[in-house]
């Protein structure tokens, strides 16, 4: 799957350049390693390649002298990942704001590394920058894409609700891509309800150097690494009051300190903010702060699940097997009519997220050109239920949406972590679905 994947290594120190470059060969990669920044600009003027990683100091040169060459003299620049010492971070901060793609600090780890340039080029893949492509074909979708220009303009604060996996961070870049148009702006995303409030309000803000055991160098969070661009923070209703207080602070002042610090450091960027909690119950339970929920709540842009905008469904898997075809260098596959029948009959209770994973899925189990129903829902004992005519549509999704989750975690041996990576959505969306269909025991 890597064999298409070309990577420029730039790095004048010979035994990280040839651990890295022997790396990089073993993943399959087609590695190029330029010992210097003139035999990477050859290089990168002859030949095209999707990533680039560089060292910042290079013998002759520095790696950013490469970034902005590549910005200007070649049609499309590759993105580039740099390798920062210590005494480099700030500069690195600073190239990812002129639109560097990120950045890693030695000593690093390899294997994250590798994921990065997988991540990259799988996104290259889906057809340039995420963003790039439309939301989809149902009139919700259009209506949302019809108003992104608007708030690109105009907007400095959205939030975006709608169940998890219908796409609100696809929605986000979107609307960044937009705002951006052909200039390099920095696109961050943080899930706030993955990163404990002690961390939080580091990641957020940053941090000086000694400001805490462990703060060894000053770091700067992603609001600062945002400046000039987007800041995408998801599951924000997931935030613990004391954070609640700190962002209403910044949303407001458009300002951060960081963590140690003492100064206030400005930040103009479009602040988009997303959950898939109802906010205004969390505020009526004294959950989430009110004045917050105004700030964050100017502009609201509801994403439908899937189940609401049926006509996505063949859209978005035409989508994802062309994808699929692309990274994986094979012929692309189609489904057969009545798998695409099944797909549109189903309620995807993991939405956008389910049925890629579902597309996905059926492409490595099964070898077939055309794809039948079984590949798409290989559970044995899911059928959709027949439908009673007398029942509403609401009670017969819910019935499909009960038997599948049941089948699914018959499958997985009742185990709620792969149950719940199985069916694309999180442990606790799991949990919450078991309990509102009376799947078992449902407490976490
Ligand atoms: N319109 C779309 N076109 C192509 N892919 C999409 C689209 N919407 C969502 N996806 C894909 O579905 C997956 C879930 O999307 P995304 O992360 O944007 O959802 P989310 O609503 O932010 O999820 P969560 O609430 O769990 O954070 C991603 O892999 C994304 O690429």
């Amino acid at each position: 799957m890597n064999a298409a994947v070309r990577v420029c290594l730039i790095e004048d120190d010979p035994i990280m350049g040839e651990s890295l470059a022997e790396r990089f060969r073993l993943e399959g990669f087609d590695a190029c390693w330029c010992r210097s920044g003139a035999e990477a600009m050859r290089r990168l003027r002859e030949q095209a390649f999707d990533v680039v990683i560089s060292d910042m100091r290079l013998g002759d040169t520095t790696g950013e002298a490469v970034f902005d060459w590549a910005a200007g003299a070649l049609p499309q620049a590759p993105p580039f990942v740099f390798i920062t010492g210590y005494g480099t971070v700030d500069q690195a901060v600073a190239l990812i704001k002129r639109g560097a793609h990120d950045y890693v600090t030695k000593p690093f780890d390899l294997d994250a590394l590798v994921a990065k340039v997988i991540e990259i080029t799988a996104t290259a893949a889906t057809g340039g920058a995420p963003g790039s492509e439309p939301l989809g074909v149902s009139a919700a979708m259009q209506r949302i894409e019809a108003m992104l220009p608007r708030l690109a303009r105009a907007a400095n604060t959205v939030l975006i609700v709608g169940e998890s996996g219908v796409g609100k961070e696809r929605v986000a870049q979107r609307l960044h891509a937009i705002l951006a148009g052909a200039a390099t702006r920095p696109f961050v995303a943080v899930n706030c309800g993955a990163i404990a409030e002690t961390l939080l309000e580091a990641e957020l803000f940053g941090h000086e150097k000694g400001a805490f055991t462990g703060a060894a160098r000053t770091r700067p969070g992603v609001f600062e690494q945002a400046d000039g661009g987007t800041l995408f923070l998801d599951e924000i209703g997931e935030m613990t009051p004391g954070m609640q207080v700190k962002l209403l602070r910044v949303i407001q002042e458009r300002r951060v300190t960081r963590v140690g610090g003492e100064t206030a450091i400005p930040v103009e960027l479009l602040l988009v903010c997303a959950t898939h909690r109802d906010l205004k119950t969390l505020v009526a339970e004294g959950a989430f702060r009110e004045d917050l929920f105004y700030r964050v709540n100017v502009v609201q842009i509801r994403v439908p699940p899937l189940r609401e905008r049926r006509e996505d469904i063949p859209w978005l898997i035409k989508r994802f097997l062309t994808d699929i075809a692309r990274q994986s260098g094979e012929a692309r596959r189609h489904l057969l009519p009545a798998a695409e029948e099944a797909a549109m009959n189903y309620p995807w209770p993991g939405n956008v997220r389910e049925l890629k994973h579902a597309v996905e899925r059926a492409c490595i189990m099964s070898a077939a050109e055309w794809l039948p129903p079984s590949a798409l829902f290989p559970d044995a004992d899911f059928a959709p239920p027949a439908g009673d005519a007398q029942a509403s549509l609401g009670d017969y999704l819910r019935e499909c949406e009960r038997r599948y989750i049941r089948g699914a975690l018959e499958s997985c041996g009742g185990q709620i972590g792969q149950t719940a990576e199985r069916l694309g959505i999180s442990r606790k969306n799991l949990w919450e679905k078991m309990k509102k269909l009376d799947l078992g025991d449902a407490e976490p």
